[in-house]
């Protein structure tokens, strides 16, 4: 488990446990989407209501697909007996990639997915197990099941059910490998007839990958196929199925090296460190080389440009540029296949995918996608198929999968309207994931010194661990060393002590800099020298805010041990952070695939008109930062003008100021929250200059930012990013007590972003 190559990805094993065990045991949670909470709720989903639709889909079995989740639902099914390239470890131990893939398919496509370990290495069994879930199911997915049995498995399964069965690592597999091949033959100048091919690695993916590279016209003659016994030649018999036997060529070469000699394309579906260097060096020019064995490569990219700087490398893997990994497909191929009602996943339907996904990458990549992957993503060498976070996939992909399946008769229900389900398909993934990617590849690029104050919380600490090992830049971290060392230790991260950097007074170069700077900003408040001495010395806060004063870091993270007010009060004996010098506190809240910013939630506790004015530029400042266009609402109980109170005229009045000050973002109010969110509400009052539902909202005082938000966070489970404080000269942002790692890293990465920053 810590193996170097491992090791290398910056992920240590420790950090892997803790995400499977945190904050429940597993990936997901299985939610209900209608309402459950009266007597009448309990009437119609359960007895007697539920009746009726069980009669209705007893008459009409169609009907399923409208009445229950079947058409949205697929089953991730796996016997374990090859999981990813780590062997048969059994049907157990492959839940964790299992409930993964379910997750995937719900975060990159919304299609719902439960994992199903099957403890059998019983073909028949398997088959019989699965054919009866059929009803269930829009869908099957099956994974890491072993060749040759996968084969068997899924032909059968074929034949017997009439929803789509898929094999994820054969053909989700050779539809990438495809893609890619496809573009980094057009880069290297070369034609697919032409090409030597070596595929390693004669199993579920290996034999779905050359007969898909075959049928795109690579030459039977031209592709040497091997496995644990070499290469694959006529007339083996050691080690043969009819599978292989399909691929066996006439041929001199016997071993791996002798077939890589002169190849232009290595295809590796096989296991770690399968390739050498020496091999690599015999093959053609330009040769292509995808080491795709999971989780790691039969070679690294950096082993293979060592010898080969000609060479266009992928891997399956997200950490290398090139991921050639079925994540790129089997949440759209079924998205697609769904959406149609369809009774199969064809060929015309992989390839409509492989194509798609090709012509994807060679399309100009909008700024967003480069933003958020935090590199210029540019058709070549580097860049030869999309990246799993392209937000474009989602509306590129299924749509062409579900034309190939209309057009070539297996869809129960073609799609009418393209572009309506196109837009359809924009519209229906959760932004959420989306804007956090976003600012976190944002703070990538700035590789920020982070200081994180509260060096003596295990959460704090954990963060910066993963602020360092992520690549996001350098953690400092303000503590006591043995302090630090010691919580680590606790939770097995003992190595990571070394890697932060770990600061306090008693270390520090700068102590009497930091002292003369905060006497001078505070003697004419009573503190003599003794005390700013003490005061640097001993608080956290400060002594953290004065490194962040001096440069001696870019950007500060804090406020995860003591209340937002504490933490307030402390950092402004070294910052101008009142309200009068343009400090606002806005809070990010995300829910149901929606985004709303509300300030003021952290400093201007009883805001006049002016003041109301500022808050909704900072606000508009944020949701630019995030990628939107601001539309400011200045909410309170009444709508323009009426009823009246004194709260609702300042709110009134704030919108009068910024049309003096003539900014440019949209604004309006004073309106109630619905007017502000709801467009049916807002149709009331045509004169509104929003041209949509607002995502900044003023609201009249502190108290109500607060309740607010932590009522959608209660009542609804939103997720809350901030409170982020803006307007500030330096990066700084303050969690709450109850902030969990994530949360504080996701801080750390709003503060390095320069979200807040006054410009
Ligand atoms: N990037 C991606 O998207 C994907 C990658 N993969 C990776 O492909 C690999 C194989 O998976 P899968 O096809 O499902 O597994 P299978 O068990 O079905 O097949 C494995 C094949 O690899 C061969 N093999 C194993 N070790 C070596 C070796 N050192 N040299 C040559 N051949 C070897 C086996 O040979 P023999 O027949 O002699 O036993 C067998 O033919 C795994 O590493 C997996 O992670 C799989 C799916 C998707
Ligand atoms: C990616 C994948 O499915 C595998 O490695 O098995
Ligand atoms: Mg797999």
């Amino acid at each position: 488990m810590t193996d170097n190559s491992r090791r290398g990805s910056r992920i240590t094993p420790e950090e892997a446990l803790a995400y499977h065990l945190e904050p429940r045991p597993g990936k997901f949670d299985v939610v209900p989407s209608t309402p459950m909470t009266t007597q009448r709720d309990l009437s119609l989903a359960y007895s007697p209501g539920v009746a009726v639709p069980v009669e209705v889909i007893a008459e009409n079995p169609e009907t399923a697909y409208d009445y229950t989740t079947k058409g949205n639902l697929v089953a991730v099914i796996s016997n374990g007996t090859a999981i990813l390239g780590l062997g048969n470890l059994g049907a157990l131990a492959s839940k964790p990639v299992m409930e993964g893939k379910a997750v995937l398919f719900k975060r990159f496509a919304d299609v719902n997915a439960i994992d199903i370990e099957l403890d059998s290495e019983d073909a028949d069994e398997i088959i019989n197990a699965v054919r009866l879930m059929g009803p269930t199911f829009g869908g099957i997915n099956l994974e890491d099941i072993k060749a040759p049995e996968c084969f068997i498995i899924e032909q059968r399964l074929k034949e017997l059910m009439d929803i789509p069965v898929f094999h994820d690592d054969q053909h989700g597999t050779a539809v990438i490998c495809a893609a890619g091949l496809i573009n980094a033959l057009e880069l290297s100048g070369k034609k697919i007839e032409d090409v030597k091919i070596v595929l390693n690695g004669a199993g579920a993916a290996g034999i779905a990958c050359l007969e898909l590279v075959k049928s795109m016209g690579a030459r039977h003659e031209n592709c040497i196929m091997c496995d644990t016994k070499g290469v694959i030649y006529q007339g083996r018999t050691e080690g043969m199925n009819q599978w292989k036997s399909a691929h066996a060529v006439v041929t001199e070469a016997r071993s791996l090296e002798d077939a890589m000699r002169g190849a232009d394309v290595f295809l590796g579906v096989s296991a770690k460190g399968a390739v050498t260097q020496e091999m690599v060096q015999s093959m053609a020019d330009n040769p292509v080389i995808f080491a795709m064995a999971n989780p790691d490569p039969e070679i690294t990219p950096e082993d293979a440009h060592a010898v080969r700087p000609d060479a266009i490398v992928a891997t399956g893997r997200s950490d290398y540029p090139n991921q050639v990994n079925n994540v790129l497909g089997f949440p759209y191929l079924f998205r697609g296949a769904l959406d149609i009602h369809a009774r199969a996943i064809n060929d015309e339907m992989k390839i409509a995918c492989a194509e798609a996904l090709a012509k994807l990458a060679r399309e100009d990549v909008p700024d967003e996608v480069a933003v958020a992957y935090g590199r210029k993503l540019q058709f070549g060498r580097d860049y030869i198929i999309p990246t799993p976070f392209d937000p474009r996939l989602i509306h590129v992909i299924p749509p062409a999968v579900a034309k190939a399946g209309a057009d070539t008769g297996v869809a129960r229900r073609p799609i009418e309207d393209m572009d309506g389900y196109v837009q359809s398909l924009k519209n229906r993934m959760d932004p959420t994931a989306a804007i956090l990617q976003g600012i976190h590849a944002r703070a990538k690029q700035k590789q920020a010194r982070m200081i994180f104050a509260e060096g003596d919380d295990l959460r704090v600490l954990r963060a910066a661990v993963a602020w360092q090992r992520g690549g996001m830049g350098q953690a400092l971290v303000v503590g006591r060393d043995n302090d630090v060392k010691e919580k680590l230790a606790s939770v097995g991260l003992a190595d990571a002590a070394r890697e932060l950097t770990v600061v306090n007074a008693a270390n520090s170069r700068h102590l009497e800099a930091y002292h003369e700077y905060l006497y001078a900003r505070l003697w004419r408040e009573g503190i003599d020298r003794e005390d700013a001495i003490k005061m640097a010395n001993r608080d956290r806060h400060v002594f953290s805010a004065l490194m962040l004063a001096h440069g001696h870091g870019d950007g500060l993270v804090t406020g995860a041990t003591r209340k937002n007010a504490h933490v307030l009060a402390e950092l402004r004996k070294v910052f101008d952070l009142r309200p009068q010098d343009g400090a606002v506190g806005i809070t990010g809240v995300l829910h149901k695939g929606k985004i709303i910013l509300i300030g003021d939630t952290l400093v201007h506790e009883w805001p006049e008109a002016e003041d109301l004015a500022d808050i909704a530029t900072r606000g508009a400042m944020v949701a630019r930062g995030l990628g939107l266009d601001p539309r400011v609402a200045f909410l309170s109980f009444s709508n323009f003008g009426y009823p009246l109170s004194e709260r609702a005229i300042k709110m009134a009045q704030a919108p009068k100021v910024l049309d003096e000050r003539g900014v440019d973002f949209e604004y309006e109010g004073e309106m109630t929250v619905d007017v502000a969110l709801n467009p049916e509400a807002a149709a009331r009052y045509p004169f509104s200059r929003l041209t949509g539902p607002a995502n900044v909202l003023v609201v009249p005082a502190r108290h109500s930012a607060s309740i607010s938000v932590k009522l959608l966070q209660e009542m609804a489970g939103a997720t809350v990013i901030g409170p982020m404080l803006t307007g500030t000269p330096h990066p700084i942002q303050i969690c709450s007590t109850t902030s969990k790692v994530n949360d504080i890293l996701n801080m750390a990465a709003i503060a390095a972003g320069g979200l807040g920053v006054m410009k």
